[in-house]
């Protein structure tokens, strides 16, 4: 799916409303982990997935660090967002003001990782999105190893496949499987309406029962 007609499909789409039309397909298990988080309020995601996979190193002090990072950020594509599975590890900040400044130069909608970053005073201060669970000073050299990209990957317990579309805001990261894009767009605008609808009533008489019972949204 190109980013125009994602962006046309969910543009100002929150992460919870996203939620809230997966669980009508009853895709219920769809949300990232809450402690997956913005580094900064204004960054949001919006874009298909770019899958890569860290493990353990196997050596704390490799000659040719970084090789599978190196080899995988090749075939990111601008609009993309690369998300980073790391198995919830601490051992490393796996993303930086490095990797972002390329990332940005190919125009890479942002990055995602179940890991941890560094650099994050810049980082907080640029417009590239960054979610992750939060930050640690150690280098991924010699600690943890991009092993594969292009690949499903599971983060917690939520597969994300190349190409599904990641919404993140922050409420947290809902991960949109590719195929059911188009319907799940199609809810979201009928659930927009009603809670609109709802707003205003709750707004004017303030009785969250007599909003619920005339449009039935929540
Ligand atoms: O070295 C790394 O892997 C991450 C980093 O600090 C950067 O991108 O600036
Ligand atoms: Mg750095």
């Amino acid at each position: 799916m190109t980013q125009p007609s994602l962006r046309r499909m969910f543009s100002g789409v929150s992460s919870a409303l996203a939620a809230d039309a997966l669980d009508h397909l009853d895709l219920r298990n769809q949300c990232l982990d809450p402690d997956v988080m913005p580094l900064a309020p204004s960054h949001t995601l919006l874009g298909p997935a770019f899958c890569l996979r860290a493990e353990p190193a196997r050596d704390t002090r490799p000659a040719m660090p970084y090789q599978g990072l190196l080899r995988a950020m090749e075939h990111v594509r601008g609009d993309e967002i690369v998300v980073f599975a790391t198995g919830r590890s601490d051992a490393a900040g796996v993303w930086g003001e490095l990797i972002t400044a390329a990332c940005q130069a190919r125009r890479v909608a942002g990055a995602l990782t179940d890991g941890l970053i560094r650099d994050a005073a810049q980082l907080a201060r640029g417009p590239f999105p960054i979610f992750s669970r939060g930050t640690v000073p150690y280098d991924s050299k010699g600690r943890l190893d991009v092993v594969a990209h292009g690949d499903p990957v599971t983060l917690g317990s939520v597969t994300i496949r190349p190409g599904d579309v990641l919404i993140g805001d922050l409420d947290g990261v809902t991960v949109v499987p590719a195929e059911v894009a188009g319907r799940v767009a199609e809810l979201v605008a009928g659930k927009r309406a009603a809670e609109d609808a709802f707003r205003a009533a709750a707004a004017e008489s303030g009785s969250l029962t007599d909003a619920f019972q005339r449009y039935g949204v929540l």
